[in-house]
């Protein structure tokens, strides 16, 4: 099956389907990885708020403008609104906020990060994780969703952003904000991989002609820095890079594991968003145009999908998140 390198969304905005994921690349890390990944032909970054790197990202980005090898219109740049501005009011200032870090006029994707919205404990807009003094998250039990969504699509007609969407919602959610929406989300973007493939928030998807961002493609296996960071032990990490199946795939093909498993998405309609900071493994996580698995590759890999058990996001190392009336890792969505 052909993949092709962009999906076409409602507003002719091409979302390319291969984009660098930037979770826990340190600021002193992107210049390479972004140099490296818009020198091999990335041109989809996802970043967001949190991850505190867009200052970094925007410095690099400028360079690339300056030195005229690249417009601003050749990139598709996604940042995300964080948990404890989930509100109406929040979205329009954080996106600006997000802008100025990045040194850009618009986002082409701005996401709401997660439906679970927090109250911040100080002026630190930099906190986005706060937490009480008895250790628990700071929530905010009066998230309410389709109130945010009006603000964000009013972040579509002030120009500030090309196209909306949302992260880490279950189907419930997505119905919710489906039904109140004037501008409908273009992706929602999930913990996704051979062993999650959410099927049924893929099909609800579909129905609504909302794309699919997979994160985690490759399992994620260097979260253990995140949880060592704030003194907890990482869950089990499912080594998806290492299973044997993706293995005689891969021998197959001659391509890597990790290829394998992102070319499987891709020919199931995501989008992936491979985190790297090495150069090695930028250059290899692009390469997935040149092979096509056949439907009995394709039948091996959907066969280690393991449903809901295959989850391993439940963002439960913020204590007390489960609380939260939306908390939305409830069931298999
Ligand atoms: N919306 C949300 O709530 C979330 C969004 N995301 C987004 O999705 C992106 C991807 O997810 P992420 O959690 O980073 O997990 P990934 O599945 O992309 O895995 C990234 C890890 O795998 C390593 N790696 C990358 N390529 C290879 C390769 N070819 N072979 C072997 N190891 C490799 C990386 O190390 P190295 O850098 O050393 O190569 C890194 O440790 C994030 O960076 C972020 O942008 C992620 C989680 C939650
Ligand atoms: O994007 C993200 C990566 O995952 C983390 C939790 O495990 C989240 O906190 C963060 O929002």
């Amino acid at each position: 099956m052909s993949v092709r390198d962009h999906i076409l969304l409602n507003n002719s905005l091409k979302f390319p389907v291969i984009g660098l994921g930037t979770w826990q690349a340190e600021p002193s890390e992107i210049k390479t990885a972004i140099d490296t990944a818009l020198e091999v032909g990335y041109r989809h970054i996802d970043t967001a708020f949190s991850y505190m790197n867009e200052e970094a990202i925007g410095d690099t980005l400028q360079e690339w403008f300056n030195s005229k090898k690249l417009k601003r219109g050749d990139l598709f740049i996604t940042t995300k609104l964080p948990m404890p501005a989930v509100r109406p009011e929040d979205v329009e200032p954080y996106l600006r906020e997000s802008l100025k870090r990045l040194k850009l006029k618009y986002v082409d994707l701005y996401l709401i990060h997660c439906p679970i919205g927090l109250k911040p404990v100080d002026d630190n807009v930099n906190n986005t994780f706060p937490t009480l003094p008895d250790g628990t998250v700071s929530l905010d039990p009066v998230t309410d969703l389709p109130a945010t969504w009006k603000a964000m699509e009013a972040q579509v007609d002030n120009g500030l952003a090309k196209s909306i969407g949302v992260s880490n919602f279950n189907c419930v959610q997505i119905e919710k904000i489906v039904r109140h929406a004037r501008i409908l989300p273009v992706t929602d973007q999930v913990e996704l991989h051979v062993e999650f493939m959410q099927k049924p928030l893929r099909a609800l998807c579909k129905l609504h002609n909302i794309v699919v961002t997979a994160y985690a493609p490759i399992g994620s296996p260097g979260r253990t820095k995140f949880y060592a960071a704030r003194g907890q032990k990482a869950p089990p990490i499912p080594c998806l890079i290492h299973n044997p199946l993706v293995g005689e795939v891969a021998k197959k093909h001659n391509k890597s594991n990790a290829q394998v498993l992102l070319r499987h998405l891709l020919q199931h309609g995501l989008v992936v968003i491979p985190k790297s900071c090495n150069p090695k493994r930028i250059k290899e996580n692009f390469q997935l145009m040149d092979f096509q698995l056949d439907s009995e590759d394709m039948k091996k890999l959907d066969s280690l999908d393991k449903g809901a058990k295959g989850r391993t996001f439940d963002f439960l190392l913020f204590k007390g998140i489960d609380q939260h009336p939306e908390y939305p890792f409830v069931d298999e969505y």
